[in-house]
């Protein structure tokens, strides 16, 4: 008797902050016909109707937070359930990332007050309470906040250019609790941590080490 221990397809959510590689890793899986990648829908975020939300959002956060965090949470929702007939799914952040890592920020930061707080999380509990966001494997890009504020300097994304280094050590600690000490909020699937720091001249071989986990199917065959 066999059982299937994954999802179809095998989702894996690729997590990290700011600078840390994520479209890098997504792109190198772009080579396997088999895999299915999700970029993360930031043209989506830059025009709403017409509306940068992201800029909006870095312009003025307590006015706009919750409007820029409510999208993302609806256009992470579309990539979850976005269908594919790739037997792997690889995902750029997720609704949990928006939930454990910037909503979660906001909140501390006192950016978003309780009464919007509780409506992103009660549609991420509806969201996340069903089978229609699975994850069988996340990994972690662990960078130091110095290492990806330098990279997001050089990348030189307009709506970030105020993002303070600041940002990025607490936005660092958000993603440490959570998918390192986990000491935050609960993993929903197992995390494997790459080392994000490397130069890019090393880095797709880091990315390679990890292709086994990505690729081996994990079904057990009970006796
Ligand atoms: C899921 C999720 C992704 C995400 C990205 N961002 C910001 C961080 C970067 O500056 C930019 C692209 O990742 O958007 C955010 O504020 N809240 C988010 N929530």
């Amino acid at each position: 008797k066999r059982i299937k221990l994954h999802h179809s397809p095998f989702t894996v959510l690729v997590e990290g902050n700011i600078g840390s590689g994520k479209t890098t890793f997504l792109n190198y899986f772009k080579q396997y016909q088999n895999v299915c990648t999700l970029a993360e829908p930031i043209e989506m975020w830059k025009n709403c109707g017409g509306h940068n939300l992201l800029r909006y959002m870095y312009e003025d956060r307590e006015r706009w937070g919750f409007t820029f965090q409510s999208y993302v949470q609806l256009t992470m929702l579309k990539q979850h359930t976005f269908q594919t007939n790739s037997s792997i799914k690889l995902m750029e952040r997720s609704i949990y990332s928006a939930r454990y890592c910037f909503v979660e920020k906001m909140i501390r930061d006192d950016i978003l007050p309780p009464p919007s707080a509780s409506v992103i999380d009660e549609w991420f509990k509806w969201a996340t309470s069903n089978t229609i966001c699975p994850v069988d494997l996340i990994i972690y890009l662990r960078a130091s906040p110095e290492v990806v504020y330098q990279r997001m300097r050089e990348r030189n994304r307009e709506e970030e250019k105020s993002v303070p280094l600041q940002y990025l050590r607490e936005m660092h600690e958000m993603h440490e609790n959570w998918l390192y000490h986990k000491t935050m909020f609960t993993c929903p699937a197992p995390v494997l941590v790459v080392n994000a720091d490397l130069d890019k001249s090393v880095i797709l071989e880091e990315y390679r080490k990890v292709t086994p986990n990505i690729f081996s199917t994990c079904l057990s065959v009970l006796s």
